[in-house]
């Protein structure tokens, strides 16, 4: 795209290369290099190397900026060629190999040799190079990249990305800090379309990452018990300026990397002879302290065993010709991967990058942070403390990610953020496993388009596809929802106003009950705080959660639900849902006092264990109450009510006695088990074996038995755990337990009895259960719409026709709760409040 011809690429096409020596025929890369000038008065100019998208049209693809660390490393020879660019340097420098896993499959991929002094980027002013830092480095590289643009502006409005490794984990982020701070100064010619950045084993808090060094020695089988005890002792990490005992103990860590590979702690050690490499020795035992401290805290990441081939490449004279590095009219000095000059007058002044990431996150950027999981330099564990210090609230648990079937590494999703970790990898990911490193760029790049969580066509799996978020809480109901009828299990949106309450209706009513509602406009904050916050509880040890019950039937609870002979083993909490008084009210506004009383007896040791479960409850109990308001509207309208508000009317009072359930159904497979009878003094029946989802007995499994809900309108949200099953009618009319899969993103919306006598059984109380057979625990939130105890129920006259006569006598809510708990869980309760058909229809005339 860049040579296609007007006279604005001719300057680009300056900088084309050719076919470079040693460069296989085919495939054809489409390749450009040269210098850019960053400062004419200094005589500062950084190196590139472009690879333009390999698929067609690559002016569609993003553009990938890609920076190495070090300091003093080279993006050329690690990046470019060692490690993720479509050409990589083999037989001792003799030649290119094509590499399938180029990350310019999907992206036009920018290496930056940066800052000045690295590779063949320049400056004739000596100075520059001891004023090196952060600072000076987003600078440079902001500036190179204004100019590059103005050399290529047909990428100008390409979706614009920064990746990169190791120190670049300081690098990357304060690049992109830099260029969304200019671009506030909306001047068109020098914006940049930046859309997020990704890092991978990123040098990123220097407290957190140290600590995660040290653990992951320990917990590696590097070091023993005692040197680790001792680095705990006598290090203090969040001092910067490590004490001598601290070095030495350190020391003690390092010294076993002489033996094993610190980026790659399960591959071989790398034997070549690196005298070759400029960075070869990075002894640790230097005998100045400061300098030895300097060292360990600066050596951020490369063993040239990776890429000596890329030294003997580069410094060839035909391969610089061709490369447009002899341009700058100066000789280049001898190429260097790594640069010890510029690593040792490198001045560290930034010790965290963290709050860069919550600034930049808040902004609504893309901000992905992977980790392979071998490396000892920058492990996963100082990353995965570095992530959670942001206190991004959950999206999507710790789950894995696949390749060809296989765990290719975990994923947590934060709002704001996702990290992910490379199974297996080590300090350079796509080095290690570019297949995987691949699929990852891939993931990260289309994350945009809401379905990125697949593979781009080559039918490897990378995680659950997801539904688009919910859109934002001001567009209509009409625009958000999608109702789902869980029977046919097909999307159907809303196409006309007016269509989604009968759908809504239909799905309720002849599709049984229940649907499946995404894009629903409940803001996911309050919903991933309330998740933390009860999986904490759940969390806590037995005796404490005991003291929230036994449930009244308010409170915590464990083992059996219902009476002998109802089904299902789970522990949960049941807390009260009035709406909050409203604060403009005149008068004395009494708190709820069932919710209160729960609250009193939890209080005490949630505050301990700082489990502010309460804090989060009321947020989103408001949220989801709008929601079943918002829903049961579209009922009140797709039934044709002459009060379409009638049913939200039901929940909104301050004395609806409306609930929230929050369910934690323990792992049930073998492994968990016993953790789980001991936890709840179950006498556990739980059977280990699948079940069939057919029409067995739930008996004695973790699990929640057989029943329909009492109240009006149900709607749960879980975590991605499977269990749920509705009772529905297959095509030949019998009934079947049908699955429903799990979908944290969505809510799953039934009517209760209460709903069903209201509408004289127009709309149905699904029956439902849960089957947890998983090895991973299912939180479930339920929040049960239910009126004032005082209510009348009575069949609405607009429900009521000759073919459909009044079906249930009049009752209170109060009476059918009395009738409820005197029943089992399992009981057709409604039944009861039927009326025969005789008197059914003397009540309609
Ligand atoms: C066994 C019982 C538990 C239950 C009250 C009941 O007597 C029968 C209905 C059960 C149920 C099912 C839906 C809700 O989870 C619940 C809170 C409700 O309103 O009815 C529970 C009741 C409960 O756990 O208290
Ligand atoms: O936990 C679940 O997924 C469903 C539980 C349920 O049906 C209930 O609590 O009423
Ligand atoms: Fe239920």
């Amino acid at each position: 795209m860049a040579g296609s011809g007007s006279g604005k690429q001719q300057e680009a096409d300056r900088d084309r290369v050719g076919r470079l020596p040693g460069q296989p025929a085919s495939p054809g890369v489409s390749q450009f290099a040269g210098y850019v000038a960053v400062n004419e008065q200094h005589g500062r100019a950084l190196f590139y190397w472009f690879f333009e998208a390999q698929a067609t049209p690559s002016s569609k693809k993003p553009l990938l900026l890609w920076l190495n660390g070090g300091p003093g490393c080279s993006s050329i020879g690690y990046g470019a060629a060692s490690e993720l660019g479509p050409l990589r340097v083999v037989r001792q420098g003799a030649a290119l190999e094509f590499n399938q896993y180029g990350w310019n499959k999907e992206a036009n991929l920018l290496f930056l040799e940066s800052p000045v002094g690295v590779g063949f980027s320049y400056t004739n002013t000596s100075s520059d190079l001891t004023n090196l830092n952060d600072d000076f480095v987003a600078e440079d590289a902001y500036s190179f990249l204004v100019n590059w643009f103005k050399r290529f502006p047909m990428y100008k409005d390409n979706e614009f990305y920064i990746s990169g490794e190791s120190y670049a984990g300081h690098y990357v982020p304060q690049l992109a800090d830099l260029v969304y701070e200019r671009n506030k100064d909306k001047k068109a010619s020098t914006y940049i379309n930046l859309k997020g950045f990704i890092v991978g084993n990123p040098i990123t808090n220097d407290y957190y990452d140290s600590k995660g060094l040290a653990e992951y020695a320990w917990s590696h089988a590097v070091v023993s018990d005692q040197v680790y005890e001792r680095i705990k002792r006598v290090c203090n990490f969040k001092n910067s300026n490590w004490t001598e005992d601290c070095n030495s103990a350190m020391n003690i860590i390092f010294s076993q990397y002489h033996e094993i590979d610190i980026y790659n702690i399960y591959a071989p050690k790398c034997l070549l002879d690196h005298t070759s490499a400029s960075s070869a020795d990075h002894t640790f035992f230097a005998s100045d302290p400061e300098q030895f401290r300097t060292r360990i805290r600066m050596f951020s990441g490369y063993d040239p065993c990776y890429s000596s081939y890329a030294e003997d490449y580069f410094n060839k004279d035909d391969v610089q010709e061709a490369f447009h590095a002899k341009a700058s009219g100066q000789p280049p000095g001898k190429w260097q991967v790594c640069s010890d000059q510029i690593l040792n007058s490198y001045n560290f002044s930034v010790l965290s990058v963290l709050p860069i990431y919550s600034k930049l996150i808040k902004a609504g950027l893309r901000v992905w942070l992977y980790s392979g999981d071998a490396d000892g330099r920058v492990p996963v564990i100082g990353s995965r403390y570095c992530v959670e210090a942001l206190g991004l609230p959950i999206k999507t648990d710790w789950q894995s990610w696949y390749l060809d079937k296989q765990v290719a590494g975990r994923l947590v999703e934060y709002h704001g953020m996702t990290m992910v970790t490379v199974r297996g990898a080590g300090h350079l990911v796509p080095l290690n496993k570019p297949a995987q490193g691949l699929l990852l760029i891939n993931a990260f790049l289309r994350a945009r388009h809401g379905g990125a969580f697949h593979d781009a066509g080559e039918a490897r799996r990378w995680w659950p596809r997801r539904r688009p978020r919910p859109t934002a809480r001001s567009s209509s109901a009409e625009e958000r929802l999608v109702v789902e009828d869980a029977y046919r299990r097909g999307h159907v949106r809303a196409a006309w106003p007016g269509a989604l309450s009968r759908q809504v209706a239909r799905a309720c009513g002849e599709q049984h009950g229940f649907f499946r509602a995404v894009g629903h406009g409940v803001p996911p904050a309050p919903a991933a705080m309330l998740d933390s916050a009860t999986a904490a509880f759940f969390a806590l040890p037995p005796a404490e959660k005991q003291r929230a019950g036994p449930p009244s039937p308010l409170g915590y609870g464990c083992r059996s639900i219902g009476f002998n002979g109802d089904v299902g083993e789970l522990e949960y909490l049941l807390l009260h849902a009035n709406p909050a008084p409203s604060r403009t009210r005149p008068g004395p506004s009494t708190p709820p006092t069932p919710r209160a009383s729960v609250y009193l007896r939890t209080s005490y040791y949630m505050y301990t264990y700082s489990i502010n479960l309460f804090a989060v409850v009321n947020e989103y109990i408001e949220a989801v109450r709008q929601l079943a308001c918002e829903i049961l509207d579209l009922l009140g309208e797709g039934l044709g009510l002459k009060d379409t508000r009638y049913f939200s009317k039901l929940i909104t009072g301050t004395d609806s006695d409306s609930l929230l359930r929050i369910n934690h159904y323990p792992p049930s497979c073998t492994i968990h088990k016993l953790d789980h009878d001991d936890q709840c003094k179950m006498k556990s029946l739980v059977s280990t074996k699948a079940s069939n989802g057919g029409n067995q007995t739930a008996a004695g499994r973790v699990g929640f038995g057989e029943h329909s809900d009492p109240q009006i309108l149900s709607l749960l949200r879980a975590n991605d755990v499977d269990g749920l099953q509705v009772l529905l009618p297959d095509r030949d009319g019998k009934e079947a337990w049908l699955q429903v899969p799990a979908d944290p993103s969505a809510f799953f919306v039934n009517v209760g009895d209460l709903l069903q006598a209201l509408t004289n059984g127009r709309l149905i109380s699904v029956r439902h259960r849960v089957i947890a057979t998983a090895c991973r625990p299912r939180l479930s939130t339920i929040y049960f719409a239910a009126p004032p105890l005082h209510t009348r129920i009575c069949p609405l006259a607009e429900t009521i026709t000759t073919s459909n006569p009044r079906k249930y006598r009049p009752f209170t809510w109060a009476e059918y709760k009395t009738t409820m708990y005197s029943l089992r869980l399992s009981h057709s309760r409604l039944d009861l409040f039927k009326i025969d058909e005789d008197n059914a229809r003397e009540g309609k005339a």
